[in-house]
């Protein structure tokens, strides 16, 4: 569903990525890794359209999306949570919630049902200001608002940071259900990798801007794990 075929981006002489391909099946649930600064965030960015790319190109469900604005490929089906989570701290949860609306494509007024039945934190919370929300309801309203716009591909940079080990677990559950049940597809950046194994079934590894190794998670091996990840 999604397919990239040899990206290349730089930031100013910086070469970053370099030829990367992926691929993504529809319904799968993949974690990228790799360790700092290899450029995991900076290929999420290149999908979603934050950041442009040199060459190569990038397909959502067979359509060249390479393109396309950041807003446009929302509308199309890609739905981002990033890094940080970047809710606004001082607009409510509903508020933060709405702010998504306005790009749907059928211009709903109302945030669709199934987010606060997810998330029944936010339900209760509706009225507080982001800011005033542990990081664990934080990383529930940035998916939250991602969902909003009924995406197909749901892209997430590491969830999981900065949150109480006790609701690590429930954000693995989370995700786990938005694959099975909703049928999402999901790609996930994460450093932790017993997060990764719980959420994902398959992995990419990515080495110096470039993708030197994937296949299903119970294919990451120590050597690949010494290779690739330990620091
Ligand atoms: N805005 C920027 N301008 C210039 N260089 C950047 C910029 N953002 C990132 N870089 C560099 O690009 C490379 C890839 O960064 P990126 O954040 O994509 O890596 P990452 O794998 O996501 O790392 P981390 O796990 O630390 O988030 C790094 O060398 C980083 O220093």
């Amino acid at each position: 569903m999604l397919s990239i075929q040899g990206i290349n981006q730089f930031y100013n002489q910086s070469h970053i990525l370099w030829d990367l391909d992926l691929e993504l099946k529809e319904g799968s649930c993949s974690c990228l890794l790799g360790r700092n600064g290899v450029g995991k965030t900076t290929l999420l960015k290149c999908i979603t359209g934050l950041l442009p790319v040199k060459s190569g190109q990038i397909s959502l469900m067979g359509r060249d999306i390479t393109k396309l604005s950041t807003e446009n490929r929302a509308r199309s089906g890609i739905g981002y949570v990033p890094q940080g989570r970047e809710i606004f701290p001082l607009l409510t949860v509903e508020e933060n919630l709405k702010i998504s609306l306005g790009a749907r494509p059928d211009r709903a007024r109302q945030i669709p049902a199934h987010i606060y039945e997810l998330f029944p934190v936010l339900k209760e919370m509706k009225h507080r200001r982001g800011g005033d929300l542990s990081g664990g309801q934080q990383q529930q309203l940035a998916i939250g608002r991602a969902l909003v716009l009924d995406p197909k591909l749901l892209i997430l940079d590491e969830p999981t940071e900065g949150i109480q080990p006790n609701i690590v677990r429930d954000i693995s559950d989370v995700i786990r259900k938005l694959n099975t049940e909703l049928g999402l597809t999901v790609l996930l950046v994460e450093q932790k990798l017993p997060f990764a194994r719980r959420a994902a079934e398959s992995f990419f590894i990515m080495e110096r801007g470039r993708m030197v190794a994937n296949g299903p998670m119970d294919e990451l091996n120590d050597d690949l794990i010494q290779r690739y990840l330990t620091v």
